[in-house]
């Protein structure tokens, strides 16, 4: 049963629903009281469970509170607790609305479902939660779990956008879009780059966003906190490189090399940091040069760096000065990334390399309060670190001036480009006062890179750019070992179990395909006592960052999460990625496998195939695999060649691009066996990072 199923079974029940909160306080006297059943089915199959019609289930999938956490209206972004209508989307922006009738209050729909709220010690907040079904091999109990952190605010309410092919179905939504990853997009077509709207989310309709995230510890010790390099690090050398456009510098292979001021390589020192990776190498003298880039390079390999340090070595060079109180701030440098956790993190790496310097980072993201963002940001700021629509907002309430910014970054910059954030994007360049392409340097960096996106791309770069590709674009890090399971639908709870058992208490990200099925397996998991919590974009920000937490410390080992936490996410001792569910493009795959296996680490990653839903990304999942010299099953050889005809005919446009889409390669006569050109070549075969 697929998603849209289980959308249409909740949309019926929301639509029967009569809230009843004497039910609701019957309900959570006796939630465990084998006798009390409600009549209705638990529409589990989508989250493996096998279903039985002929047996009364209790309860149903139950999301609690208020409805629509998230929503745009016109040019604004807001965030709300209530939004007047709902909508479920998967996190790769399959959005579907359902309409709001009356107005649910907390618990209500969960208790009208069947969901257990409030379980001493288990699900946090009883908001949320799913169900149980009172039969045979579906039976559950939902248990007490004193470490279990599930919980789901928000309930179906969300965005009112809609997905990468911008279609809007139901109400409410005014072609707002709901990225793949994290933040609300307008979409109403305004060519105004100014929100409208006054309140703290930018509109007056709906309780304020209060959530202010606590300060990250500001200690010496707690800033260059860092995990070890792994055992495969120094392979790296034997990636090959290829460096396109007009004019390259030639690649740098040691720190000293890059002649960064003494602060920084103090820094550097201290973030343990010994030798460059390929980006590195690559990208320092080319952003240091004063050029734009494109660089894209595996998952894990230091992209971050790769750009921070050359952008921070130039502000100092140029004698940035530092930024005071100020009603309106004109930042140097803005970074932009597709979800809060991520930025986050590039904010506190920016941090760490401007450590004892004047250069003051901001981070501003969306699900916080706007006034929190606007006080940080008063206090000065040189490097803002955004998410689009957050940025937006405050760039519209006129606290960011764009006039001085000379570096513009898009990490994940495919993810920024595609039709999520693409348009916002646009929006941000032609702003009042943004220099254009040819008076600021703009870099992007991503682990994959279709063609499309790299066309476009060209809009934001001066045209002679250039172009990094460390090994294959968009292929896996081969750090991963990729195991592919044939699992059907119904046999992969039962499959997840018995993987997490084995692996006992090894930190794990459980990949499925919807922010609900996130919920319910991760529900699930914490009933069969294996510690778990979720991320996931209807989880309220405040939760978002005690899940990662939880799970960063190791208190809870299992993360179930949609694509949100897909990208970027730099998660110490992740040692194994499992995909419940098959992502819809092998990017994305991508991407979420290269949680683990990261800067020199191994890592595993375990992809449940169903050959029922899963037959359209064979193909290019064979090609990963075998580019990332991956055992190929060869049951999958078969289904690849049997769905799409022999050959590969990428159903998703050409992400396996090995080169820039210019195809103006300086010396492009001069590849060779290591792929390098020939000016970096003997360098590269001479290096010793020792
Ligand atoms: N030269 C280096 N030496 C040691 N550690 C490094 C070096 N460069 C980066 N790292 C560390 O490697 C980890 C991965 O880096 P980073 O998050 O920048 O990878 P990435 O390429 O951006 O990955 P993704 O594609 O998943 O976003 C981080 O913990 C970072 O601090």
């Amino acid at each position: 049963m697929g998603d849209e199923d289980w959308d249409t079974e909740i949309q019926d029940r929301v639509a029967s629903f009569v809230p009843d909160f004497q039910q609701l306080d019957n309900f959570s006297g006796r939630a465990n009281d084998p006798s009390f059943s409600c009549n209705q089915s638990i529409n589990s199959a989508d989250a493996g469970v096998r279903p039985n019609r002929s047996q009364p289930m209790r309860g149903g999938f139950g999301t609690g509170r208020s409805f629509g956490n998230r929503a745009s209206l016109g040019n604004k972004f807001e965030e709300r607790s209530s939004s007047g209508f709902e909508r479920e989307s998967t996190e790769d922006g399959q959005s579907r609305a359902l309409s709001r009738r009356g107005g649910f209050q907390e618990g209500s729909y969960s208790e009208n479902l069947g969901t257990r709220r409030g379980v001493a010690g288990g699900f946090r907040g009883g908001r949320g939660g799913f169900g149980q079904s009172q039969n045979n091999e579906n039976e559950q109990r939902v248990q007490q779990s004193g470490s279990a952190f599930i919980s789901r605010r928000g309930g179906f309410g969300g965005p009112t956008g809609d997905n990468d092919s911008n279609r809007s179905r139901g109400f409410g939504s005014k072609g707002g879009y709901r990225g793949y990853n994290e933040e609300v997009i307008a979409g109403s077509g305004r060519s105004s780059w100014k929100p409208h709207g006054e309140t703290e989310s930018g509109d007056n309709q709906g309780p304020k966003v209060t959530y202010v995230p606590p300060p990250p510890p500001d200690n010496e010790e707690a800033i260059f906190a860092h995990y070890q390099t792994g055992i495969n690090f120094d392979k790296y050398d034997t990636i090959l490189v290829e460096v396109s456009g007009l004019d390259p510098p030639p690649a740098i292979l040691t720190f000293e090399e890059a002649n960064l001021c003494q602060t920084l390589n103090k820094n550097i020192a201290k973030a343990g940091y010994l030798k460059l990776t390929p980006v590195q190498k690559y990208s320092i003298p080319v952003i240091l040069a004063g050029r734009d880039l494109m660089a894209c390079a595996q998952t894990g390999s230091g992209k971050t760096a790769a750009f921070l340090l050359p952008i921070l070595a130039h502000m100092m060079k140029d004698g940035v000065t530092a930024s005071h109180f100020r009603e309106q701030q004109e930042p140097e440098c803005i970074i932009v990334a597709p979800t809060r956790e991520l930025i986050n993190q590039i904010f506190l790496e920016a941090r760490k390399f401007s450590y004892g310097t004047c250069i003051r980072p901001v981070v501003i993201y969306g699900g916080t309060q706007t006034g929190h963002s606007i006080r940080q940001i008063k206090q000065g700021c040189n490097i803002l670190c955004a998410t689009p629509g957050r940025l937006m907002d405050i760039i519209g309430k006129e606290k960011i001036g764009l006039r001085k910014v000379r570096y513009l970054v898009l990490d994940e910059a495919d993810r920024m480009l595609d039709m999520g954030f693409g348009p916002e994007m646009k929006k941000l360049i032609s702003c009042p006062g943004m220099p254009s392409k040819d008076r600021r340097q703009t870099l992007m960096f991503s682990a994959t890179f279709p063609e499309e996106i790299q066309r476009l791309a060209g809009e934001f770069l001066k045209p002679e750019y250039l172009f990094v590709a460390v090994g294959q674009v968009g292929g896996a890090c081969s750090d991963v070992q990729q195991t592919i399971l044939q699992v059907s639908q119904y046999s992969k709870r039962e499959k997840l179990v018995e993987i997490l058992q084995s692996i006992r208490d090894e930190r794990t990200m459980v990949f499925v395909e919807t922010k609900k099925k996130a919920d319910f397996i991760a529900t699930f998991l914490c009933q069969e006592k294996i510690p778990t919590t979720s991320i996931h974009g209807d989880r309220e920000q405040r939760e978002r960052e005690e899940a990662l937490g939880d799970f960063r410390s190791g208190k809870c080992p299992v993360l179930v999460a949609t694509s949100v936490a897909a990208r970027g996410l730099d998660i110490e001792n992740v040692q194994h990625v499992i995909n419940f569910d098959l992502p819809s493009t092998i990017d994305e795959y991508v991407h979420r496998i290269g949680r683990t296996g990261r800067c020199g680490n191994i890592g595993k990653a375990i992809t449940f195939f169903d050959s029922v839903s899963d037959s359209h990304i064979a193909q290019p999942l064979l090609k990963v695999l075998s580019d990332a010299q991956q055992e190929v099953p060869s049951w999958l050889e078969e289904i690849a060649f049997s769905a799409h005809g022999t050959g590969f005919s990428n159903p998703r446009g050409n992400i396996f691009a090995s080169v820039d889409t210019r195809k103006t390669y300086q010396g492009k006569d001069s590849m060779n066996a290591g792929g390098l050109t020939m000016s970096y070549t003997a360098r590269a075969a001479d290096e010793s990072w020792d």
